[in-house]
């Protein structure tokens, strides 16, 4: 259940997408008084929150939350949680509510709980889910061969949220030690929207939907559930 939403520039992808998550959240509301957004961090999706964050939608009634996080403050380098108030949180949207993952707890394993417990209390199913993909084939923290990773992939855990160790890589960079959705966690979205931008993600993201091995490329996790729609949106 992939649909591919592919755009011939960047603007035509940032427009369409932000249009989509709009149009999702306002039925969200419509239909329960609120609703839920789930955003991913990395720097694709900039442009897109920066869009968003200048529609007048009624931001006091989405909750925004990290999909995943570096274990470091927001006033380290790497937040994503400094990320999202950069360019989501401003404009129209500075009055969102905003649920980031990082605890006080000095490791992502002891912080797991208490994001358990806050992350059980949002709008549930998600309204708006938006994932990345890296080029070694990760989504939000789902990163190849990681520690923790094979729990984090069950689509039947309960968890919503897991601690993870990622394998130190160019893509991860010295953030290695991550709080992130698991695949259940992402799975209790409507539906599914992966950003990805150029010909190499590309070619990744069709790798992905060629191999089976998701512990190699877990963002095939996402690609070959059949419980929840996926929209890809790509540009060159
Ligand atoms: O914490 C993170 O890094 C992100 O949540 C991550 O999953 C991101 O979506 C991909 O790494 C793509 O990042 P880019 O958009 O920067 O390529």
């Amino acid at each position: 259940m992939v649909e591919e939403k592919f755009f011939s520039d960047r603007e035509r992808l940032v427009q369409a997408l932000a249009h989509d998550c709009a149009r999702d959240l306002q039925k969200g509301i419509k239909e329960r008084g609120q609703a839920s957004f789930l955003v991913s961090g990395g720097s694709t999706p900039e442009p897109v929150y920066r869009e968003l964050s200048k529609r007048p939608l009624p931001w006091s009634q989405i909750n925004v939350a990290l999909v995943d996080e570096r274990w470091v403050e927001k006033t380290e380098s790497g937040s994503n949680q400094a990320f999202i108030e950069k360019c989501l949180l401003q404009n129209c949207a500075a009055e969102a509510p905003f649920l980031g993952m990082k605890t006080a707890h000095a490791s992502a394993v002891e912080g797991q709980a208490d994001c358990e417990r806050a992350y059980g209390e949002l709008p549930n199913p998600f309204d708006v889910c938006v994932l990345g993909m890296g080029s070694d084939g990760h989504t939000a923290s789902l990163f190849p061969h990681a520690a923790g990773l094979e729990a984090a992939l069950d689509p039947n855990s309960a968890q919503l949220c897991s601690a993870i160790t990622a394998r130190q890589s160019e893509v991860t960079g010295v953030h290695t030690e991550r709080m992130t959705l698991t695949l259940a966690g992402i799975l209790q979205a409507r539906d599914i929207k992966l950003l990805i931008t150029g010909d190499e993600k590309l070619k990744v993201y069709r790798e992905a939907l060629l191999g089976s091995d998701e512990l190699e490329m877990p963002v095939r996790s996402i690609l070959k559930q059949g419980l929840k729609p996926v929209t890809v949106y790509w540009a060159p």
